[in-house]
């Protein structure tokens, strides 16, 4: 019997997340092309669960195989110890589709060992006392938990990781400048709506009538605190796809003008469709590096400035599988650098007595690179991304 199309398509997302690198959603795309919902939603819940996850999962091989693995069979155990330790999948069908995916590499009887070992005497993994263990525990890079130990504590970072490995809340933004009523099952906060229930909302009509927009609670707080007013200017540093501009044009009425700067022509392409479908028509879209924009260039200083700087994304773990093996200290350090400059260009945009709010959606302090009055949201208090947003000044 062949392994299922759904878990085919879940081991070539696997394989080439881990082995070259791809975004685990941009790959799930091209390998569930063809598969219906069912089976879709099955390829992506076992890819994305296995690849947030490796890091345990590696540590659960290591621990039964010495030698080195051929990348399928390495990527077949993973699925198949996935399925074993975090999901309710029936144990038969997780070890003999696991050993199919594996085939015809000989390591196909490896896997077989590896899982009814497994499934016999179970994982035994390490508690979560220190960072090391909790690494493994918790399924993220080493650096990263010892990063939040010392900056959060030891009992908020447990419950950070932990939180990052579970499902992330669905919300939407209700955008009143469609003029459409709502009425979609959920609990109402400002202008969310955290939706009880699966919904598929790029093909609800109510997000083709541009009424709503997925974007977590934390998101939708950089906006109010910008606290843009009908008619003012307002400098966007950072745009696409829109998120926030299109709240900022919502909160103003649509009167006035914002300017949204964004430096890749193909987003800023997604921010010109994403402004039309939310009937944001005060938006101006600007192409350009926002490290080098002047006043002169725009047409004279704003009233308010809004920095959301490329960041690690480290508050957003929870939805973006692969994200944590990604991020690296450096890579850390190269975007404090670039954020520290879009912020000097933002304050040199800024009229004098304007308000600029700088936010990211990261839990990294080297990221913090405004203070004043700032939010931090983190995602097991919060139940949202983690954010931080500053006031400068
Ligand atoms: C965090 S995202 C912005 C999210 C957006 N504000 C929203 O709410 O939907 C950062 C954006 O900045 C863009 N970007 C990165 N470096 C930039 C730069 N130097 N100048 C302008 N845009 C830049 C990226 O392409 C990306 O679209």
């Amino acid at each position: 019997m062949p392994a299922s199309p759904a878990r085919r398509a879940a081991m070539e997302v696997v394989r080439r997340a881990i082995e070259q690198g791809a975004y685990a959603d941009r790959a799930l795309h091209g390998a569930s092309a063809g598969l219906d919902a069912r089976d879709r939603a099955l390829a992506k819940r076992l890819a994305f669960g296995t690849v947030q996850r490796r890091g345990t999962l590696d540590w659960v091989i290591d621990r039964h195989v010495q030698r080195r693995l051929d990348p399928e069979v390495r990527a077949a155990l993973q699925l198949g110890l996935y399925q074993l330790l975090y999901t309710e999948i029936p144990r038969h069908a997780a070890v003999a589709e696991s050993v199919e995916l594996a085939k015809p590499n000989p390591g196909a009887k490896l896997v077989n060992a590896v899982l009814r070992k497994v499934l016999r005497e179970g994982a035994a993994l390490p508690g979560d006392d220190n960072p090391k263990d909790a690494a493994v525990h918790h399924a993220h890079p080493e650096w990263l938990v010892l990063l939040w130990w010392d900056w959060l504590g030891a009992d908020e970072t447990r419950a950070l990781l932990a939180a990052d490995n579970e499902p992330a809340e669905l919300a939407l933004r209700i955008n009143p400048l469609a003029g459409v009523e709502v009425d979609l099952p959920g609990r109402r906060e400002d202008d969310a709506l955290v939706v009880q229930g699966p919904i598929d909302v790029l093909a609800h009509p109510l997000y083709r009538a541009g009424a709503i927009t997925p974007q977590s609670r934390a998101s939708q707080r950089v906006a109010r605190i910008l606290d843009p007013q009908p008619g003012e200017r307002i400098l966007d540093l950072c745009a696409a796809p829109g998120g926030k501009t299109t709240h900022l044009a919502a909160l103003m009425g649509d009167r006035g003008e914002i300017v949204a700067v964004e430096r890749h022509a193909r987003r800023a392409e997604a921010l010109r469709v994403q402004a039309q479908r939310m009937h944001a028509t005060s938006v101006k879209i600007h192409v350009a590096d926002a490290r080098e924009v002047t006043p002169q260039a725009l047409g004279g200083t704003f009233d308010r400035v809004l920095v959301d700087p490329p960041c690690s994304g480290l508050g957003t773990l929870s939805s973006h599988p692969d994200l944590r093996w990604r991020a690296s200290p450096e890579g850390i350090e190269q975007l404090r650098a670039e954020q520290e400059d879009i912020v000097a260009a933002a304050r040199g945009a800024l009229a004098p007595g304007g308000r600029l709010v700088f936010s990211t959606c990261t839990l990294s302090p080297r990221e913090e690179i405004v203070g004043g009055v700032a939010v931090r949201t983190l995602p097991h208090r919060d139940g949202t991304d983690g954010f931080y947003i500053a006031v400068d000044g």
